[in-house]
């Protein structure tokens, strides 16, 4: 693209006093000054933690050949031409989506925002796109996927990256023959312009709960920060049992030309229901009550929550014109989301494993209750709480959660980092204790705290092991060692299968 070109797409004035700027090619942007590369545009972003400002010579010694942004200081030169923005991030985003010829644009896009469920929701509405036959891509927490299906991770690690990842990763989703793609929307990615540039043709709302008000500063600004997504979608997935947001979304949704359908897990009315909700031990069956009749549905997943998700995911893909019978047939097929209530495939006689993301104390509580409805026998939890520079007042109230909610608590490590493991475990301790209860043991490593756990389990029993879910590394002092919490569990099983219930225990 010429700069001429990338000045107009940002709204910005190219002065070029010598008439020789306007022609030279820019072939990308960024806003992060080391991964500049020749050619290319830097964005110099003013940010909480850092003036982009302070980066104009590393990015211009890496090849960029024009620079944006709010203004250079006034001290200082810019070796560059230097397009002044009234909002970088904006300009950021706009440059990144002309200068990969906004690909959303032929795309079908579902996003997907909300405080619990997202990354689900997004796995669940991805699987039904593609089961009915629509080559689709995904962009969410757990990293991105082109329609081949393989998972690969942006540069940096966020559920919604910056806009030139987000754009560019569009683009490879077209030249994949992408023809619809999921996009998780974070309230970061939101408030900070990384998908302006992204038109999406259904938003998603999941909930909105007390979270991240240490970014948005209020829950006021957090909604508004989320209902960006509604604004802009020309349809939305609005969950009526999530008040009092749903009541003030409704306006939103409905400015201009746009529409939205509503789903309710809670049996409310709704354009999308669940009736008659069963929870099993691996599937949770309902009769979906929808605006084309009344379904038998069969959701291979655990988790009463996750009723919602699949509401929300089959409302939304039935909005881009799938019939409602073709994605309840399509949802008996999902395969789950990688360490989110993942359940080990066991033999007979062995107890239910289950790898869980849960790591904060409301969260442990929410994963033990809606395991234990489906647990005939005991419930075991295996956790840990992450040292260094994480939060240590959660470290007592995971240990009080853990013995109030399960039958039995092993306390193990967790990414403890250069923190002594023995304080950690110690406060988790104090917890239980703290709340007169002993039904808990602490085994360090985490090997042996799992197989601890799944050898004295029986087989109407079920084994949470939470905290890790799908994360590849665990960090032990400066140690970072390779992680599968999957593999961890399917070993102890294994074990347990050699050696009989129990056995392999005292080696803990
Ligand atoms: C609150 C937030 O999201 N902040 C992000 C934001 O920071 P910022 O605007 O304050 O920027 P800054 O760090 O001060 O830097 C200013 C500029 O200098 C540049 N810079 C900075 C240093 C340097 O060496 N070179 C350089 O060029 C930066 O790229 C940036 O453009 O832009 C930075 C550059 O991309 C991000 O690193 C930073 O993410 C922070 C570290 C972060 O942890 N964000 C998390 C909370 C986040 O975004 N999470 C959501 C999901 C939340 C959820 O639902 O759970 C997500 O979408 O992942
Ligand atoms: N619809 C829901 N309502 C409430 N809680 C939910 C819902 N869906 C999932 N959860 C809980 O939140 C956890 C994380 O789910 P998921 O990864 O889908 O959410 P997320 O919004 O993407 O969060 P993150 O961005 O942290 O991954 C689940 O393990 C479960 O405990």
């Amino acid at each position: 693209m010429r700069l001429d070109d990338l000045a107009a797409a940002v709204g910005a004035e190219l002065v070029d006093p010598t008439g020789r700027a306007a022609a030279t090619e820019v072939t990308g942007v960024s806003h992060q000054a080391d991964w500049i590369r020749p050619g290319q545009a830097f964005v110099a972003v003013r940010g909480a933690r850092f003036d982009g400002h302070a980066f104009v010579s590393e990015a211009v010694e890496a090849g960029a050949v024009v620079v944006v942004g709010e203004g250079m200081p006034q001290d200082r030169a810019c070796p560059v031409p230097y397009l002044r923005v009234p909002d970088a991030r904006a300009a950021l985003a706009d440059a990144a989506t002309a200068l990969m010829g906004r690909p959303s644009d032929s795309l079908t896009v579902i996003g997907v925002t909300g405080t619990d469920g997202k990354t689900t929701t997004s796995c669940l509405a991805l699987h039904l796109l593609r089961a009915t036959g629509r080559p689709t891509g995904l962009l969410s927490t757990v990293g991105y996927e082109l329609p081949d299906g393989v998972l690969r991770q942006p540069p940096s690690h966020f559920t919604t990256p910056e806009a030139p990842q987000v754009q560019q990763i569009l683009r490879d989703m077209v030249s994949h023959r992408a023809t619809a793609a999921v996009v998780e929307s974070s309230s970061h990615a939101l408030a900070l312009d990384r998908v302006r540039g992204v038109s999406y043709d259904v938003g998603v709302w999941t909930n909105l709960t007390g979270e991240h008000l240490d970014f948005h500063g209020t829950m006021e600004q957090y909604f508004a920060d989320k209902a960006k997504l509604v604004a802009r979608a020309a349809t939305t997935v609005l969950n009526v049992d999530d008040a009092p947001w749903f009541d003030r979304l409704v306006p939103v949704a409905t400015t201009g030309e746009r529409t939205f359908t509503t789903y309710s897990a809670e049996g409310r009315e709704a354009d999308w229901r669940a009736q008659d909700v069963q929870e099993g031990p691996d599937a949770i069956t309902f009769t979906l009550v929808s605006p084309e009749g009344e379904l038998p549905a069969r959701l291979p997943m655990i988790g009463r929550f996750n009723v919602a998700n699949a509401l929300a995911a089959v409302a939304a893909v039935a909005a881009t014109g799938v019939p409602a019978a073709d994605l309840v047939g399509a949802l008996a097929g999902f395969g789950g989301v990688s360490g989110r209530m993942e359940m080990v495939e066991r033999g007979p006689g062995e107890p239910r494993v289950i790898v869980d993301f849960a790591h904060t104390p409301p969260s442990l509580e929410k994963a033990l209750e809606t395991v234990r409805v489906t647990t005939a026998g005991e419930l075991w939890v295996v956790i840990g709480s992450a040292g260094g520079p994480r939060d240590p007042s959660k470290r007592a109230p995971l240990g009080e959660v853990a013995t109030r909610m399960a039958d039995h608590a092993v306390f193990t490590e967790e990414d403890h980092r250069t923190t002594p493991l023995a304080d950690i475990l110690a406060e988790m301790e104090r917890g239980a204790t703290g709340a007169g209860r002993g039904n808990f043991v602490s085994v360090g490593d985490r090997t042996d705290a799992i197989r601890y756990a799944v050898h004295r389990a029986g087989p109407q029993d079920t084994v949470l092991l939470a905290g890790k879910g799908p994360e590849a590394t665990m960090e032990r002092g400066e140690e970072l060692v390779p992680w599968a919490e999957v593999e961890e569990a399917r070993a102890a099983l294994r074990l347990r299968g050699a050696d009989g219930p129990g056995a392999a225990g005292e080696r803990a």
